[in-house]
């Protein structure tokens, strides 16, 4: 009987969307709309992307996602994160998702980071608070974790502080401490932009690849339309704190029905092509 319970729990989870978001705004303390009206849902699994130019909201938007918006800005309308309303929820009642239900993985890793702190007490941190792993087993935990994004020499980086490693490898620590405790999400908020080309390419095969191993739903939010086709399927547009259109991202390339698609589309080709000639 019991057996049977559980097995109809893991069902239900597993099909509960991981997010649903609708009419979300944002506005500052005096009332101006900086995100306005954003509605998208993400299945268990799927791949999303929020794209647009500089400023158009697409930061706003990820951060309000686990109530992580900047001191003083207001958010309303609704989120759904596994079930449970972010809009209007007390931090000590988020505090129990970040991390376990969604993680977000940064453009800057050196602001995910302590510089104070060794990072291995960094990547163990959300296994002791989440998963109440203590002694041996926190360590090997922390160890697998680093291993898993592809670090040589776990032992040696779990030793180091942030400024002793390369901004790849941070942000490969930085990507093992938000996937630790194995989120049904994880919100990559422009995650290779300030990373040297050559290592842009690795971070995006070792995203892409724990995304689809562990079946895990990602928003990836970028201004690089040749980086979202890779990652996502499908994606939103933004322009102004709006959704100017969506659709699968195939679709957006081919037949952009927006002119501010039709642009960020000719911008990127236009750089593309740029970088051939060279
Ligand atoms: N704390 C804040 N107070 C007031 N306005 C803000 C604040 N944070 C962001 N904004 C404004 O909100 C708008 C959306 O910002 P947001 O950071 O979401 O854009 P973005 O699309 O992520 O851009 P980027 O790619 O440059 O990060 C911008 O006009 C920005 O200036």
């Amino acid at each position: 009987m019991s057996g049977d319970r559980s097995q109809e729990a893991t069902v239900a989870s597993a099909q509960t969307p991981v997010l649903e978001v609708r009419g979300l705004s944002v506005a500052t303390p005096d009332g101006v709309p900086l995100v306005h009206d954003v509605s998208f849902g993400l299945a268990p699994g799927e791949r999303l992307s929020l794209i647009g130019e500089s400023g158009s909201g697409k930061s706003l938007t990820s951060f309000a996602l686990t109530g992580l918006l900047p001191e003083g800005l207001v958010a309303s309308g609704s989120v759904l994160l596994d079930g449970v309303q972010v809009i209007g929820a007390r931090e000590r009642d988020l505090v129990p998702l970040r991390g376990r239900v969604a993680s977000t993985v940064f453009q800057e890793p050196l602001t995910a980071l302590d510089p104070l702190m060794r990072l291995g007490r960094q990547v163990a941190e959300p296994l002791r608070r989440h998963l109440g792993l203590r002694g041996d087993a926190l360590r090997r935990a922390v160890l697998d974790a680093l291993a898993e994004v592809g670090l040589p020499e776990p032992e040696r980086i779990a030793r180091a502080y942030s400024w002793e490693i390369s901004g790849g490898q941070r942000q490969r620590v930085a990507i093992a401490a938000a996937l630790a405790c194995r989120p049904r999400l994880l919100i990559a908020d422009e995650p290779t932009t300030a990373l040297d080309v050559t290592v842009q390419a690795d971070v995006l095969s070792l995203l892409e690849r724990l995304v689809a191993d562990r079946g895990m739903s990602l928003l990836f939010v970028s201004h690089d339309l040749a980086v979202v086709s890779r990652m996502a399927q499908r994606a939103l547009v933004l322009r102004a704190g709006r959704v100017v259109e969506e659709g699968p991202i195939a679709r957006l390339l081919s037949e952009p029905r927006e002119p501010y698609t039709a642009e960020l589309v000719r911008s990127a080709r236009e750089l593309d092509a740029a970088l051939e000639v060279r």
